[in-house]
């Protein structure tokens, strides 16, 4: 019973850590309560996750879901910030620099870690601000990981964005296949990360998984993002109901609300290789345009008022895509989003309003 239990704990994290196609067969007639699956997780011996920059807008939510998989223990989240006592609570967490590649080797030797998701990284008006430290984090930073994946045989899985699309791109759907030739400096790294996980994934047989994110909409406080215009909106719409919008009313980009990116990004690494046929994808979900966002927020918030003072971000955003086309996503792993505008705007604004009230 013991060694059957075993087996079964490991289907969703064999998947997750490349574990071997005989056992997934075994484990696929294998049903088990997700609580025993659970219990078990903890006292096998499996290699883990790590989550590189685990402490921004989306390492701690895809740590929760992956720790809800395969087990609280399995998965480490790190970062060069002192974590929270929410964090720390939460499960291991341990310091990372990605520039260092002798600390990142080692601790991937001493925490057994399977599977790197590379989270760190510098975002696209930040880098703009920041050339040196956005290149020696999102170049330097991407070869320490990639070298030490390959060295330890780890799946490595890093987000792209619509970033790395430009302005000589079809911008209305664009397809995973495109023209690439993006203008910031965020959007150069990141298609030269797209490249580098390819080129090692063919040369090295590196198990490679890459997602193009659209912009992320959360109740996160903003960030170093173009798109983060968008989170600003919803944290000014809960505090002093006025917004100062770095965009143009009409600039549409494609979005996501964040519970179907980390369920997207957990199902795309749980998927066996074979069902992969390209190691990079787009992931779209929603697109609207800073105005149709106002107007939304309006529904919930209706003395909201929003003002257009576009800076150097429209220079970025207006070189991005507006809509993406993700029917490969859907086709090869069976993505699917769920979450709509109103239903996400939903969300956002009546759990900030809430901690507001409830701090
Ligand atoms: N949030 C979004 O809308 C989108 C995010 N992405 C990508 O997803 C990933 C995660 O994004 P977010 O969480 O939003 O970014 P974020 O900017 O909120 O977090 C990045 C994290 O990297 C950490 N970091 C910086 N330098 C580091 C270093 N030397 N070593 C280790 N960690 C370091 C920072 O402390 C920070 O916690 C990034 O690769 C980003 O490019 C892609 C598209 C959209
Ligand atoms: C879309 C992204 O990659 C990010 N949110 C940014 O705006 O830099």
């Amino acid at each position: 019973m013991r060694s059957l239990l075993v087996q079964s704990f490991s289907s969703p994290c064999q998947q997750v850590m490349g574990i071997g196609r005989n056992r997934k067969l075994l484990m696929e007639r294998l049903v088990f309560p997700a609580s025993c699956i659970r219990a078990v997780c903890l006292h096998t011996n499996v290699s883990r996750v790590l989550i590189t920059g685990a402490l921004g807008q989306l390492g701690f939510g895809l740590a929760r879901i992956l720790r809800d998989q395969l087990g609280h223990h399995n998965v480490v989240m790190s970062d060069i910030h002192k974590a929270s006592e929410c964090v720390r609570d939460s499960g291991p967490y341990v310091y990372l620099n990605v520039q260092d590649q002798g600390l990142l080797a080692r601790t991937c030797v001493e925490q057994d870690i399977g599977c790197i998701v590379h989270y760190s990284a510098i975002l696209s008006a930040d880098a703009e601000a920041n050339t040196q430290r956005a290149l020696d984090i999102n170049i330097i930073g991407l070869h320490n990981v990639l070298e030490v994946s390959r060295q330890l045989n780890l799946k490595l899985f890093v987000p792209s964005t619509i970033g790395s699309f430009g302005p000589e791109s079809p911008r209305n759907p664009t397809p995973d296949l495109a023209v690439q030739r993006p203008k910031s400096l965020y959007g150069i790294c990141k298609i030269h990360a797209e490249l580098m996980g390819e080129y090692y994934h063919t040369k090295f047989g590196l198990d490679f998984r890459c997602l193009r994110y659209p912009g992320v909409i959360s109740e996160h406080k903003p960030g170093g993002g173009t798109t983060d215009y968008a989170l600003k909106m919803f944290h000014d719409a809960v505090t002093n109901q006025v917004n100062i919008c770095c965009l143009k009313l009409d600039t549409r980009l494609p979005m996501i609300y964040i519970d179907d990116l980390h369920h997207a990004t957990a199902q795309y690494l749980q998927m066996p290789n074979n069902l992969l046929k390209k190691r990079t994808y787009n992931i779209g979900a929603l697109d609207f345009s800073p105005e149709e966002l106002a107007l939304e927020i309006q529904k919930e918030n209706p003395s909201f008022q929003v003002t257009y003072k576009p800076d150097y971000r429209q220079r970025i955003a207006e070189t991005w895509p507006e809509k993406l086309d993700f029917s490969n996503a859907m086709n090869d792993w069976g993505y699917r989003p769920k979450y709509t505008l109103e239903t996400a705007c939903q969300k956002i604004l009546r759990s900030l309003k809430s901690k507001l009230n409830d701090p």
